[in-house]
Formats: C-alpha cells, structure tokens, sequence
C-alpha cells in the first residue's frame, strides 16, 4: 500500500535521470536485500519535523531568524561515541549562543549529522605510492582503510549507516531536550578547553548571560523556552538508494517526505537540472537546499527553484553559496539579483569552506581562516548591497581540537597541520575556530540590518 502510494507520487521518477556520483555497486542482489529492510525499518524523523524547519527556514529567508549548519564534511562510523558527539553538539551550542546573544536573533540549529555519511569525489580513484585503488565514497559505501578489500562498495553499509544515524539521533535528542542544553549551563558548556582569547571572551559573555537569566528567574519569568532546544539533522542526499529507501508517506498530508533527515541538500556537483537528484528532490516534500558553486548562473538558481519549488513556498528552497573569497563579491552579486528581481522566495546561507580548499606545502588538504571567514564578510555585503536577507552559515566543524585549517588566535600553521589531521576528506574548523567564527559573524549579522 505505502509503497504503492510512494510509487503513485512519482518518487522512483529519478530512476529514469543520469545520477552522478554513484557507487558501482558490484553485488546488486546484496544491494536489493539493503534497500528492501531499509523500506521497512522505521523512519528517522516525522514528516512533521521537517515542517517546522521549513517554517523556520521561511523566518531566516525574512531576516527573523539566522541559520547555522555544521557538523564533519564526513561522518564516520567509528567516531560516533557520546564524547565526539557531545562536543559537536557543544560547538555548535556556543555558537548559537553567541549569535543569538551577540545579535538578538533567533538561531536555528541544524547538524551535518546523524546521516553526513556519503560524499562526492572529484576522482574515482586514489593513488599511493604508486597503488591504485577506488577513491573513498563515505563510510556508506566503502572504507577509508587504503586496501582493494576495502575499497569496494559494500550494501551492508546503508543498513549500518540507519543504525549509526538512528543512535546519533538519538543522543543529539537526549541531549538537547534533556538538561544537557539548559541556558543555565551556559557556562559548563566551556569548561575543561585550555586558556585562549575565544574562550576567554565566550566566558564573559556566558556570565551576562548567566546573570540575565538569574534576574529573569529572580523576577519570577517562565523559563521552559530556556531548558531545551531545538536542533535538526542534515546531510547532503547523495546515496539515491538510500535516500529513496527512507522515502516515507507522511500519514496526515498523504504526501513523500524523506526520513533520512529534516533537510536534505543537493550538492555542488550533482545539482544538473536534468540529473537524477534534481528530479528526486523535486518529489518529496522536506525543506531542501542546493549548493551552488562559482560556477553558477542566475538562471541556472531559476531553473533549479521552478523545478524545486514551483509553488512558490516559503522556507521549501535554501540556496548555499560556496563561491571562494576570491569570487564571492563578483559572481554572487548576479545570482542573488536575479533571484530577488524574481520575486521567488529563498533562503540564502553561505558555505565559505568548500570554495576555499587547497593544499598545503607539507601536502595537506587545508583551507586558511582568514580566508573562510573573508568569504563570509563578502556573503554580507552582497547582500547588505541588494538589500537581501544573509539568512544563514554552512560550515564543516567539528568539537575537538583538531588542527585541519591553518590560522585562528592558535595560528595553526602548515607544520602544526600535521600535529591532528584527523579528516577523512574536508579540512575542519576545531572547537576554538568555530567559537572565533560565531563572534566575527555575530558582528556581521549585528550590522545586517
Ligand atoms: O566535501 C566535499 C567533497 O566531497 C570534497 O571536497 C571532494 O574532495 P576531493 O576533491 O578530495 O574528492
Ligand atoms: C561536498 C560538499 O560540498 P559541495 O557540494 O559544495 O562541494 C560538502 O558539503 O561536503
Ligand atoms: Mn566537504
């Protein structure tokens, strides 16, 4: 019955489209058993989730409301422990802290979690010393570990990816509605990271806190708002099979949301208007976003909101700008013109790490501060020029002291690269680069209108 009904609102249209980025997968029959139990198992999130993200994601397109999107650039199976976890969570806490504090806005929360598992690749293939093997596909597919064994693509992983994904979800939900999130703990949140001046200044600004929240308590205020908060999932919708095995009806509207994750995203290399992601992202009814590189064209963000959303709703279609420092303030401006002049409504986040990669002298794949957070400054003043809404940051982070992006107070510098580079692909903002970041962009966001 349901999968009739998923088959009758044209989910499985996408089939008929070139789908990039697509493992070969060399056992079909294994990948059929994978994808049968994953239409059954139950969904990760409601239909009903994803709504009031779309709401929300309609408040930031307005200037209401400032989105902050981060997580890992590839999740791992093996790194989701409570502890990497909770840092994460912590992280992007802090931040949202400091933006709605330091800005007086509303921030809306949403991981690169719980489902962060597949990724494109520029090559197929990786060599090392002189070894040739498939490239690493994200723990959904295949294995880091650089073996022909383990290089292959392997269906179990969509099954292990539900389940890893399922507990990550589960803990960001015990930790955000369970005490962990509590504005009073606002200051435990950065306790046990060694003396710096982000730290520094995020203490201070907990204690303002801290004290406007006694006062509030003292003054006999309502604080429930104050305990727990809402965060949602993302990923970048890559893996077709999965995505459309998660493929639910939502029971109250009669409509196919995917339940991998509240928002989907469609990617820099995958957003064809007449490839398969586009056409599968137009048949479900989830907020949704599409990354557009420097590459991109007025017309080509028209075309894709008339496929995306061709009614018109508020919130459905968020537009990630990751142009490059060097480019942002010459192609952007273009785009989000035509977009305005249009009159159709999106949400505009910028994603100043994936323009901005390069690798180091010692051979690490980096990308430098100074230079994210100056496509950051250039995403404003686009729109501060047009009169548009900066509604939002995209960044790969994650909550430990990793040393993956040079500079920051630390100044990580290329020898210091080598001291924890632990990503799998994408270099990643640590915990004290993300906190720096959230108070440079508090500034920006102050200012915006
Ligand atoms: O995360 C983004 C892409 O998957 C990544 O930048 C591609 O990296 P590659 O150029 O090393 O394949
Ligand atoms: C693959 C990614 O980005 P993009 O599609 O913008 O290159 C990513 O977000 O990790
Ligand atoms: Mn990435």
């Amino acid at each position: 019955m349901t999968e009739a009904a998923l088959q009758a609102a044209g989910v499985d249209s996408y089939l008929a489209c070139e789908a990039k980025q697509q493992p070969a997968w060399p056992d079909q029959d294994a990948l059929e058993r994978a994808t049968a139990r994953l239409r059954e198992v139950p969904p990760l999130v409601f239909a009903g989730e994803a709504d009031v993200l779309r709401g929300h994601l309609a408040a930031a397109g307005r200037g209401e409301a400032f989105v902050l999107q981060g997580g890992d650039c590839a999740e791992i199976f093996a790194e989701a422990t409570a502890d990497r976890i909770r840092n994460k969570i912590k992280t992007i806490l802090q931040m949202a802290v400091v933006l709605t504090y330091g800005a007086s806005t509303p921030v809306i929360k949403i991981g690169r979690m719980a489902g962060q598992y597949a990724k494109p690749r520029s090559s197929d293939t990786e060599t090392r010393d002189g070894v040739t093997l498939p490239a690493y596909r994200g723990d959904i597919v295949n294995s880091f570990a650089f073996t022909e064994e383990a290089r292959v693509p392997n269906p179990d992983r969509l099954l292990d990816a539900y389940h890893v994904s399922a507990s990550t979800l589960n803990l960001i939900r015990a930790f955000t509605t369970g005490g962990f999130a509590d504005l009073r703990r606002v200051h435990q949140w950065n306790k046990g990271f060694a003396a710096n001046p982000a730290y520094a200044r995020y203490d201070q600004m907990a204690g303002e806190i801290d004290r406007a929240v006694r006062f509030m308590a003292a003054a006999g205020g309502e604080f429930d708002a104050l305990r727990t908060v809402e965060m949602f999932s993302s990923h970048e919708a890559l893996l077709l099979d999965y995505e459309r095995a998660l493929t639910r009806i939502d029971s109250r509207s009669g409509l196919p949301y995917d339940c991998s994750a509240h928002l989907l995203w469609i990617g820099e290399r995958t957003r064809e208007l007449d490839g398969a992601h586009v056409e599968f992202m137009s048949r479900i009814h989830n907020p949704i976003a599409v990354k557009l590189g420097p590459t991109s064209t007025a017309a080509d963000a028209l075309a894709l909101s008339e496929r995306l959303n061709p009614n018109g709703i508020e919130g459905r279609l968020t537009f990630v700008a990751r142009m490059g420092a060097d480019k942002v303030r010459d192609v952007l401006p273009g785009i989000v013109e035509g977009v305005r002049d249009s009159g159709v409504p999106v949400t505009w986040l910028t994603d100043p790490m994936h323009g901005n990669t390069f690798t180091s002298e010692s051979g690490f794949k980096t990308r430098s501060f100074d230079t994210i957070l100056d496509e950051v400054a250039g995403f404003f003043e686009v729109h501060r020029a047009l009169g548009t809404v900066p509604g939002g940051l995209h960044v790969e982070l994650t909550g430990d002291d990793v040393t993956e992006v040079l500079g920051g107070t630390e100044e990580i510098d290329d020898e210091g690269l080598a001291f924890r580079y632990e990503t799998k692909v994408d270099p990643r903002l640590n915990h004290q680069q993300s906190l720096e970041m959230a108070f440079l962009v508090a500034e920006l966001l102050s200012a915006r209108s």
